[in-house]
C-alpha cells in the first residue's frame, strides 16, 4: 500500500475466518490503521485486491460491502443527539423498519450495559460509556465483520478493563467476526482468536495469542512482546522436543526442534527468570541455572526490574517484597533459574 508515494505496508496475503476476532498489533507507525482501512474498503490497495466471501469488491460495490460491516474507532464519534437515536442511527441509515430498528438498539443498549442511558444525550456521557454507545451502534447493524481500530486507547484503566472484559464476553457468545488493531499486547491476549503483527510495514507473524507471546518468530516481534534477553547461542542436540545449546561458556535446555548446528538466539522473558542468593537456592524443576551479579535494580510499582552480568545482560522482573528479603543491590552474586519451557529459540543468521 502506497501513501503519499511512500510504500506502508505490505501484506501478501491475510484472511479473516468467519467467526474469529483477529487482532492486528505492532508498534506505533507499523501500519495497523492503514491496513484496517483497507479492509473496511476505505483505502484501494495500490496492488492486490480485497475480497470477501471469496468475491473481489470492485471499486464500485465498496460502499455495498461497507453497508455489511462496521467500524469502531478510537473517538466514538456520536452524533450530539440522544443516546438511543444514537444507537439506532445505523439502522435508520439502512432503512430498517421502525420496530425493528427500535428492539434492535434497545438490546444492543442493554447488552452493552447503558439502556438507563437511553433518553441522555450523548455529548453528556463519559468516556467509557459513550464507547459503550458507539459499540452498541455498530453491533446493532449485526455486521458481518465488525471492525474495531484501538477502541479502548482513550480510556483509563479501570474503564478499559471491564469493557474489555465485557467485549470478550460478547464476541465469544455471539461468535462475532471481527478485526481488531490495538498496540496493547494484553488486549491482543484476550480478545484475538488469531494475532497479526505488524512491523514497520510488514506482517511479520499471523498465529494463536499464546505462541505470539512465547515463541515470536523473529526478534523484532520478540522485543515488542516483552522479551528482554537474547543470547547468540548454536544448537548442541535436539531430543523428544528439548534443544540444548551452547552459549558462551554454559550450556542451555530450550523447549525446541531447531537441527543441531542452527545458530540461534535464547529468548527470555523477565517474569519467567527466578533469582536466589548463593544462600538459599532451592530443588526447582527449572532445568537451567547461571551465575551472575546484580548490576542494577529499577522499581517498577510492585516489581523490580533487575539487570544481572551473566557474562551477558539478563534482566528479571521480581517482586518488591522478594528483591528487599535477598538484599538486592549492585555487586550482589546471585543465580538465575529459568524452565526449559521459559526460554524460546529463534533462528539467527
Ligand atoms: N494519511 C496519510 N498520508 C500519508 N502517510 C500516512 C497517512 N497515514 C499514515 N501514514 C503513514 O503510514 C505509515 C503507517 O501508519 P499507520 O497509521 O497505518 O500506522 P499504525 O500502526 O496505525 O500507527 P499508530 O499505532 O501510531 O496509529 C506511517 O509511516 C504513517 O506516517
Amino acid at each position: 500500500m502506497l501513501r503519499d508515494g511512500r510504500s506502508v505496508l505490505r501484506v501478501p496475503q491475510l484472511s479473516v475466518e468467519e467467526g474469529e476476532v483477529l487482532a492486528v498489533i505492532g508498534p506505533n507507525g507499523a501500519g495497523k490503521s492503514t491496513l484496517m482501512l483497507t479492509l473496511c474498503a476505505l483505502l484501494t490497495p495500490s496492488r492486490g485486491e480485497l475480497r470477501f466471501r471469496g468475491q473481489p469488491i470492485p471499486s464500485r460495490g465498496a460502499l455495498a460491502y461497507r453497508r455489511r460491516t462496521s467500524l469502531v474507532l478510537q473517538e466514538p464519534l456520536l452524533m450530539d443527539t440522544s443516546v438511543y437515536d444514537n444507537a439506532a442511527s445505523g439502522l435508520r441509515f439502512r432503512g430498517l423498519p421502525r420496530a425493528e430498528t427500535q428492539r434492535r438498539a434497545q438490546h444492543w443498549l442493554e447488552r452493552l450495559g447503558v439502556a438507563g442511558l437511553a433518553q441522555r444525550r450523548a455529548r453528556t456521557l463519559s468516556g467509557g460509556e459513550a464507547q459503550r454507545v458507539s459499540l452498541a451502534r455498530a453491533l446493532a447493524v449485526e455486521p458481518e465483520i465488525l471492525f474495531l481500530d484501538e477502541p479502548f486507547s482513550a480510556l483509563d484503566a479501570p474503564t478499559r478493563a471491564r469493557l474489555l472484559d465485557d467485549l470478550q464476553t460478547l464476541l465469544s457468545e455471539t461468535r462475532q467476526t471481527a478485526v481488531f488493531v490495538t498496540h496493547d499486547l494484553n488486549e491482543a491476549l484476550l480478545l484475538g482468536t488469531r494475532v497479526a503483527v505488524l512491523i514497520a510495514g510488514e506482517l511479520r507473524q499471523v498465529a494463536a495469542p499464546q505462541q505470539v507471546f512465547s515463541a515470536p518468530a523473529d526478534p523484532e516481534i520478540a522485543a515488542f512482546v516483552g522479551v528482554e534477553t537474547y543470547l547468540p547461542a548454536q544448537v548442541i542436540s535436539q531430543q523428544d522436543g528439548l534443544n540444548l545449546v551452547a552459549a558462551d561458556g554454559f550450556q542451555i535446555e530450550a523447549l525446541g526442534q531447531q537441527p543441531p548446528g542452527r545458530r540461534v538466539y535464547v529468548c527470555l522473558r523477565p517474569e519467567d527468570i527466578t533469582l536466589y542468593t548463593s544462600a538459599g537456592v532451592p530443588a526447582s524443576s527449572a532445568r537451567n541455572r547461571l551465575s551472575g551479579t546484580v548490576t542494577r535494580t529499577l522499581p517498577q510499582g510492585p516489581l523490580v526490574r533487575v539487570t544481572l552480568d551473566c557474562g551477558f545482560p539478563l534482566v528479571a522482573l521480581i517482586t518488591r517484597s522478594s528483591a528487599e528479603e535477598m538484599g538486592l543491590a549492585p555487586g550482589l552474586p546471585v543465580q538465575a533459574a529459568f524452565k526449559a519451557s521459559a526460554a524460546h529459540l529463534i533462528p539467527r543468521p
